[in-house]
């Protein structure tokens, strides 16, 4: 059963975008040392998203750090029979030793939301947290690639690009904010209502991560789908945008989604390290530094590299009037949020 589980997600995440010569050339047998940082890896995200890079053949090194509960963490996802060594770091003065040589740092560290609660909400809390874990991640692993997960992510990511700007290591080729969640419940949606194989479906999802700032553009669907009537793009639109919200509410106060979260940040995870190893054509949404727009970032397709982000990609030829439309509308909205974060870090 055990293994029968690892090779099937081995072989979900080579299905992923390698080529068959590279699948050889980057098997779990012959794939480069690579390490790979969980901070909060003792929360609702952190535990399964460490469950998951543990089964993931190009992780040589994992470490798993919070402000408490690691350790046991650390030693029950150690004790499954994969390649990476896992190691668990708890508290302030062991989070350099978690980030030295590390290739890729995932941080779903901070608070998450309660029914009623806007993700800009949390800002407050999660601001000073992200800051912190960024001026480490500056100090111990100024070259890591960043997958920013932290909440309102339209500021964080904008936090953590001036932290690094401060710290004089800031590479935008390196900063990711993780919206990969967004994609997963487009597919998942589209597929449901188009009626089409969701392991064949592809959906763009562009601008930021909260509410209107979520733009799926299921204009440029894959297989494209007829049957659709605008109305049912604008409900499709709508269940995407609102679809963090539609868990927290049914998780009534126990926090927001965790398990499709991890999932959405194992698979944003490899393909950052795919990326890294030179796998060619990995692409993936991410909200990233960017000039697309006026705004200085925004989410969309990027392809990942050995340098972290290659090429950002533009918004397509074909846009439909309803996502012309949403585009100008999230504009003032991610705009103040990405202010917001910026002015934060310069302040504090
Ligand atoms: N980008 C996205 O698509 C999504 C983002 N999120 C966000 O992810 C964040 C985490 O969510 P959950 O895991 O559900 O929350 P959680 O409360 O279950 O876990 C958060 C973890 O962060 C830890 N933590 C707090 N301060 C820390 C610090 N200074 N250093 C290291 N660890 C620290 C806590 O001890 C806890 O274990 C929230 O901000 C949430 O809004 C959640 C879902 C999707
Ligand atoms: O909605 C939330 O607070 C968590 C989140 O970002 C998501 O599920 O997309």
């Amino acid at each position: 059963m055990r293994s029968f589980v690892v090779r099937s997600i081995e072989s979900a995440l080579r299905r992923r975008g390698a080529a068959s010569s590279n699948r050889r050339l980057f098997s779990s047998d012959s794939a480069p040392e690579r390490k790979v940082a969980i901070l909060g890896a003792a929360g609702g995200i952190g535990q399964p998203l460490a469950l998951l890079m543990k089964l993931n053949p190009l992780v040589s090194n994992l470490a798993l750090y919070d402000i408490a509960g690691t350790p046991g963490v650390a030693a029950d996802v150690g004790h499954i029979n994969t390649r990476a060594q896992v190691a668990g770091y708890v508290g302030e003065e062991q989070l350099g030793k978690a980030l030295e040589g590390s290739d890729v740092v995932i941080i779903p560290a901070g608070v998450p939301r309660k029914p009623g609660m806007t993700r800009d909400d949390l800002f407050n809390i999660n601001a000073s947290i992200v800051k912190s874990l960024c001026t480490a991640i500056a100090k111990y692993c100024p070259s890591a690639v960043v997958n920013m997960i932290s909440n309102p992510v339209n500021s964080t990511v904008p936090i953590a690009s001036e932290v690094f700007k401060k710290a004089g290591t800031y590479d935008e080729k390196k900063l990711f904010g993780v919206t990969t969640l967004d994609v997963v419940r487009a597919k998942t949606f589209y597929a449901g209502k188009a009626k089409v194989p969701v392991a064949d479906v592809n959906v763009p999802v562009v601008g930021g991560h909260a509410g209107i700032t979520i733009l799926p553009l299921f204009s440029q669907a894959t297989p494209a789908s007829n049957d659709l009537a605008t109305e049912d793009i604008k409900a499709l639109t709508k269940r995407t945008q609102d679809g963090g919200t539609e868990v927290v509410e049914a998780k009534a106060g126990k926090g927001s989604a965790t398990l499709s979260m991890a999932y959405a940040g194992a698979i944003f995870a490899d393909a950052c390290l795919k990326g890294l190893n030179g796998v060619p054509d990995i692409v993936e949404c991410s909200f990233v530094q960017s000039s697309i727009t006026e705004l200085p970032f925004f989410a969309s397709k990027v392809r990942l590299g050995k340098n972290g982000v290659e090429e950002v990609f533009g918004l397509g030829s074909s846009l439909s009037d309803y996502e012309k439309e949403g585009l100008e509308n999230l504009k003032p909205e991610l705009k103040a949020s990405i202010d917001k974060g910026i002015k934060f870090a310069k302040d504090n």
